[in-house]
């Protein structure tokens, strides 16, 4: 069955309508473009067609070329694509070179694929709010359709590289001003203003532009020079490890020095080598995984509709409750902010107002928008006002008598359905919910700091939990933006818990004599944002300690405690908020190593028996980096087992989102298999003979490892079971 097509339709006037069919975004899938090109040629052919318009079904354009052809072309399978022949013979010679000419009507969106088949159109007609952009870049390749020489072309140099450098759509309203759309229109006489536009250019009313003609948008041959130097340098500070922004910038510059000729058959090329890379497989992995959090067996395959929250309660207003309180207000939900007197009632009010204003100083919320947002807030210091909440999220401090007392109160005065969420990032919700009875409505609503700025949102569920009630938190988190992962329940859940020997393991290595900055330097080279005792200072060592001590309690027999963190809060250091931690900061936050920690180390060695261990000494930065990551990817499979992650792609999600893990790695359990369970279950067994258990492989890493099994094959390939 062909997947996609497009249709045409012959008015009276004689312009032709092209509607690209492919829902839900008109992806260009292989079917499409061949569908285009018969329906170009039918147009070209036909007496009666004097001009074509292009357009997308259900008010989309097109989001591009069809992203799930990647996987078989990556592996040889299914039809294989010849981008250079699409963007030369399809979109150059068939769509700009024909003879009749053509108008695109963009609405909704026109993106990759979708935005090159437009700028091959003589003109482009737009709605204010459509997106028009070449994300390519996101997904490790460069637009291959020849975005990379029309767009320079249509809005100049500098525009162009941000746009496909940031992977950034701008609106139709900005695309007018920068000439990459002609004209502006409603929605509704979008078709009929194209289909006018594109009469007034055949009759010669208008021009008939070709975009890979054009040069007067192209800065002089100096200056572009100067702006792709500066676009290298930026490129190569923002993603050190990545190849693909670079060949971006060469390809551009081969159409601004030789010509948009040369340019096409370039960016052809280098599609072709990017589409095959580890990089592309990883983005386009991690695009897949992203948009498969919210499809959760059991859950959302219920017919479960998710119930209006009207209004939502927030316990506690520190640094959580404040960030998530501004998340709601931000979409739009009334928030009852409830603290236990006025002066901290008053700081939480605060800390949300100041989250507004640093949008405003920013530039990307007007102060008018400011003060209806805020009024959307209300403080309170008692229940009262909660009887008309539709949910609540408890945000206080991580004290279980306190969060069982808070939510035998709420049982009183909230209303029998609303839901009832807790943002503990680590302890059992159980535990929590102990003294109610509606344990069914329990759920965690788990942000990371800070939570109107980070993108994830752990949903944790118990075995009582209701379909129902995670159904309408995971309507709230995409209705504020977050990318939800639904959970079990376990100490630490799925994300605390997978990164909980990151730090552990970068202490161990201390303790056996390899050197903090070393271990943090290879760290970031790997494309984490920062090493894992920068991380240590800057969540602050009071939080370190807490944390480690629930791990040590839950899993006692592979953690490794290290004295190194205690000995220094004993000697006041606890981190960047007291100024001294691992590293030293002054008063712009700038870390700088500090020479003193070796007395630290020495003690923490001692009291650890550890002597300097020649081999740890002298490990390269892949050791490192396998040494630290490893044991997160054992703890990662435990997760997996234990049915506390339903897929292994929830978890490479989880790292990227919530631990800043790399996602051109494609997250923790994807860059696993890139290595072979095999090979990191031989490493974690050496290890673990000679530093002890907090390296032993789990069972589901040895049984993978045994039967050449990947870690992200699903269960019933292997005898591990589920126990969710
Ligand atoms: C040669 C060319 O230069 C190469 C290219 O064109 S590569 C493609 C470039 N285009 C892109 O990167 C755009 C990718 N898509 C997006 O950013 C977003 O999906 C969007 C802005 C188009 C729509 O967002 P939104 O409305 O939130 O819907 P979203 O959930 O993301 O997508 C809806 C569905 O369409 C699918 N989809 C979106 N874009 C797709 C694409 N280009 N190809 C295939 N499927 C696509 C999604 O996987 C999702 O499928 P699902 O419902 O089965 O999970």
């Amino acid at each position: 069955m062909a997947k996609g097509r497009t249709e045409i339709e012959v008015g009276a006037d004689g312009v032709a309508l092209i509607t690209i069919i492919n829902p839900p975004v008109n992806s260009l899938a292989l079917d499409v473009l061949r569908s285009l090109k018969e329906s170009y040629d039918e147009a070209l052919r036909r007496d009666d067609v004097k001009a074509i318009v292009v357009t997308g079904a259900g008010g989309r354009f097109s989001g591009g070329f069809d992203i799930s052809a990647f996987g078989g072309i990556q592996e040889g399978k299914g039809e294989q694509v010849n981008a250079g022949h699409i963007s030369i013979d399809i979109v150059t010679n068939t769509l700009e070179g024909a003879r009749k000419p053509s108008v695109a009507a963009i609405d909704g969106l026109a993106l990759g694929g979708g935005l090159e088949v437009a700028m091959a159109c003589h003109a482009r007609i737009s709605t204010s709010n459509a997106q028009l952009g070449l994300p390519e870049l996101q997904l490790g390749i460069i637009p291959g359709f020849g975005g990379t020489q029309r767009l320079p072309r249509l809005v100049g140099l500098a525009k162009a590289l941000e746009m496909m450098l940031m992977s950034k759509p701008i609106k139709g309203k900005e695309a007018h001003e920068l000439g990459l759309v002609d004209a502006i229109v409603q929605p509704g006489e979008l078709v009929d203003a194209a289909r006018a536009w594109a009469l007034d250019i055949a009759a010669f009313r208008k021009p008939w532009i070709k975009s890979l003609h054009k040069t007067d948008k192209l800065e002089p041959l100096g200056e572009a020079r100067e702006i792709l130097t500066f676009a290298r340098a930026q490129a190569r500070k923002q993603a050190a490890n990545l190849q693909h922004p670079l060949v971006c910038i060469d390809v551009i510059e081969e159409g601004v020095v030789s010509g948009p000729y040369a340019g096409l058959l370039k960016e052809a090329q280098s599609f072709e080598m990017l589409l095959h890379s580890d990089t592309c497989k990883s983005l386009v992995h991690v695009f897949f995984a992203q948009r498969a959090t919210t499809k959760v067996p059991g859950i959302t395959d219920l017919g479960l509709m998710p119930r209006k929250i009207k209004k939502v309660g927030i316990l506690g207003g520190g640094l959580m409750g404040s960030g998530i309180a501004t998340a709601l207000i931000l979409s739009n939900y009334p928030v009852i902010l409830k603290e236990v007197n006025e002066k901290f009632l008053k700081g939480g009010m605060d800390r949300v107002k100041a989250n507004l204003q640093s949008r405003v100083k920013k530039g990307t919320m007007t102060q008018e928008k400011l003060e209806k947002t805020l009024s959307l807030l209300t403080g309170v210091l008692d229940y009262e006002s909660f009887k008309g909440v539709d949910m609540v999220i408890e945000a206080v401090i991580e004290n279980v008598s306190l969060k069982q007392q808070i939510f035998a109160d709420l049982e009183k005065f909230c209303p029998p359905h609303c839901v009832l969420a807790t943002n503990t990032s680590t302890i059992d919700l159980n535990l929590i919910g102990e003294k109610i009875k509606s344990q069914d409505r329990i759920v965690g609503a788990h942000f990371f700091s800070p939570a109107h700025i980070m993108p994830l949102l752990e949903i944790v569920r118990t075995h009582k939990t209701s379909p129902q009630v995670v159904v309408d938190l995971l309507d709230v988190g995409k209705k504020i933006r977050k990318t939800p992962v639904v959970v079990g329940n376990c100490t630490g859940f799925a994300v605390n818990r997978m990164f909980f020997p990151y730090t552990q393991s970068a202490l161990l290595l201390v303790d056996h004599g390899l050197d903090v900055y070393k271990i943090d330097r290879a760290i970031t080279k790997f494309g984490m944002p920062m090493g894992p005792f920068r991380l240590a200072d800057l969540v602050g060592f009071g939080v370190a300690l807490a944390t480690g001590s629930q791990y040590l309690q839950s899993f006692p027999e592979r953690c490794y405690k290290s004295m190194l963190i205690p000995i220094m809060v004993d000697d006041k250091r606890a981190g960047e908020a007291t100024r001294k931690g691992f590293y030293i900061y002054d008063g712009k936050r700038k870390a700088s190593p500090d020479p003193e920690i070796k007395k630290y180390i020495e003690k923490s060695r001692s009291m650890a028996g550890s002597a300097p261990d020649p081999e740890i000494m002298k490990l390269s930065d892949k050791d490192i980096v396998e040494m630290i990551f490893f044991p997160v990817v054992n703890e990662a499979t435990r997760v997996l087992d234990e049915g506390i992650a339903v897929k292994s792609s929830d978890l490479d999600i989880a790292s990227i989102m919530g631990m800043g893990f790399p996602a051109y790695r494609g997250g923790v359990v994807f860059w696993a298999d890139s290595l072979g369970a095999n090979y990191i279950h031989t490493r974690l067994e050496a290890w673990t003979k000679k530093y002890g258990n907090f390296f032993k492989p789990s069972a589901y890493l040895a049984e993978r490892a045994a039967k050449g099994l990947s870690l992200s094959a699903p269960a019933s390939q292997s005898k591990s079971k589920s126990r969710l």
